[in-house]
């Protein structure tokens, strides 16, 4: 069995749901479909959060009425037959319901969480309601019958996999099976969500727990691109990653892929492909287990990275010094992105910056401090095993009118790092493009 995953906008208009009903029939196979809201709904439910946060009930529901006005003339627009439309049309009355019930009560990041669901639970109830209504034999599982996290927030993959052999067991016979992206349940039973962005990570997981021979993630872009389409002009499309080289992209920035999706799918040897939701005829990207040697594959670029260096002559033929200086990062539960050292000074950047103040008054017990926000990491990744000569000083002579804050080559085979001003993230992006893909 596939797994199809389709984002945001792939489900973001009554036309495009109609597209993902024709995609995910085609094969006439049995296919496993994970939808994302559409597209604007999980902002939309955020900013009605705030709202509540703010104590201020008008303005929640003024985006409520706005939001429902819009998702009422979509069951106009999406079905043909009056008793589909009823049904569905009552269905989101409840939501919107639902949605209005906690502009009366304290409200939490508990209450936050069951809002922020609701725009999964509305788009997969919308497109089952249309698959049925054109005489597919499709079923709706709910996500938060089988995909739960453990107590370190991270997905109970035993859990998974038992729930959803179970659930699908009870539902034997169905051409398609859909379910929610991005929410889950928590250890204690609760309404979460796996981060913004998370529906691919819900794909990948669901995959493995299957297994599928294959995790697609349907897209607005017709796969991985070189560079930053966002930022760059003339990207091209990857055709090919490995596993490795798609999980730094997707961390360092590559929006088109959540940075815990590939985990899983590397894990259990599933290949991923990418796919461009308007054209599906599109090559897309496929990520496996592939290696091409002495290729540089693709650049990506990561914002809002603090870099903190820390100098002590105490640091010199010390042993222990560096181990002290993580314990800090860690008490503070603060993953450390890049890392460069000498004799007696080392450099660190973080991308969270919410405890950077008692950081660094506990590093400052070790040595001399020093901070640079507003930072960015730019990565190029492929084929960068040190034996490939000369390929570091590509990449290097790329950045030759940049400052460059840090340099990281060798932790990976896959990656050459740089930290640069976010304010030459551009530039840098642009001259990566020109001098490594010719554009
Ligand atoms: N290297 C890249 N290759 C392709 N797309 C990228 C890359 N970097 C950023 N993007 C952006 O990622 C977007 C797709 O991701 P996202 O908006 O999360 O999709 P979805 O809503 O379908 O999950 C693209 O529209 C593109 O602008
Ligand atoms: N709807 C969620 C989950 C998600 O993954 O969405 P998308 O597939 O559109 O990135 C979000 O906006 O974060």
């Amino acid at each position: 069995m596939k797994v199809m995953k389709f984002g945001g906008t792939s489900v973001g208009s009554p036309e495009r749901m109609k597209g993902v009903a024709s995609l995910v029939t085609e094969s006439g196979e049995p296919t496993f479909v994970v939808l994302s809201a559409m597209s604007g709904t999980t902002n939309s439910l955020v900013e009605i959060s705030d709202y509540l946060y703010k104590k201020n009930p008008e303005g929640a529901n003024e985006v409520i009425n706005k939001l429902e006005a819009k998702y009422m003339q979509h069951v106009e627009e999406l079905y043909s037959k009056e008793e589909t439309k009823k049904a569905t049309r009552e269905f989101l009355a409840g939501e919107f319901d639902y949605l209005r019930s906690f502009t009366k009560d304290l409200f939490t990041s508990f209450e936050e969480k069951s809002i922020v669901a609701q725009g999964e639970i509305m788009s997969t109830n919308m497109v089952v309601n249309y698959l049925n209504e054109i005489g597919v034999k499709a079923v709706l599982l709910n996500a938060l019958d089988f995909m739960r996290t453990d107590k370190n927030a991270e997905p109970d993959t035993q859990y998974i996999k038992e729930k959803l052999h179970d659930v699908m067991e009870a539902n034997t016979g169905y051409q398609i099976y859909i379910t929610q992206g991005f929410i889950c349940r928590n250890a204690y039973g609760e309404v979460d969500n796996l981060q913004r962005g998370g529906s691919d990570y819900t794909a990948s997981l669901i995959g493995a727990a299957l297994p599928a021979e294959e995790i697609q993630i349907w897209t607005d872009i017709d796969g991985m691109h070189n560079n930053d389409p966002r930022i760059v002009e003339k990207t091209e499309a990857v055709r090919q990653l490995n596993f490795e080289e798609a999980a730094e992209l997707a961390y360092f920035g590559a929006k088109i892929l959540h940075p815990t999706c590939v985990q899983p799918a590397k894990y259990a040897g599933i290949p991923v492909r990418l796919k461009y939701t308007m054209d599906p005829k599109a090559d897309g990207t496929i990520i496996d287990n592939v290696i091409v040697r002495g290729k540089i594959k693709a650049v990506a670029a990561k914002d809002n990275i603090t870099a903190i260096k820390i100098k002590s002559s105490r640091m010199l033929l010390a042993t222990g010094f560096l181990r002290k200086v993580f314990e800090i990062f860690e008490s503070y539960q603060t993953p450390i992105d890049m890392i460069t050292t000498s004799e007696v000074g080392v450099s660190m950047s973080i991308d969270n910056d919410s405890h950077l103040n008692e950081i660094v008054d506990e590093l400052k017990k070790y040595g001399t401090v020093t901070v640079d926000s507003n930072m960015c990491i730019v990565c190029v990744v492929g084929d960068l095993d040190w034996s490939n000569l000369g390929f570091e000083t590509i990449a290097t002579d790329a950045m030759k009118n940049i400052p460059v804050r840090m340099i990281s080559y060798g932790g990976s085979n896959y990656n050459i790092s740089f930290l640069i001003r976010e304010a030459d993230k551009k530039q840098a992006l642009q001259n990566l493009s020109k001098v490594l893909f010719n554009k």
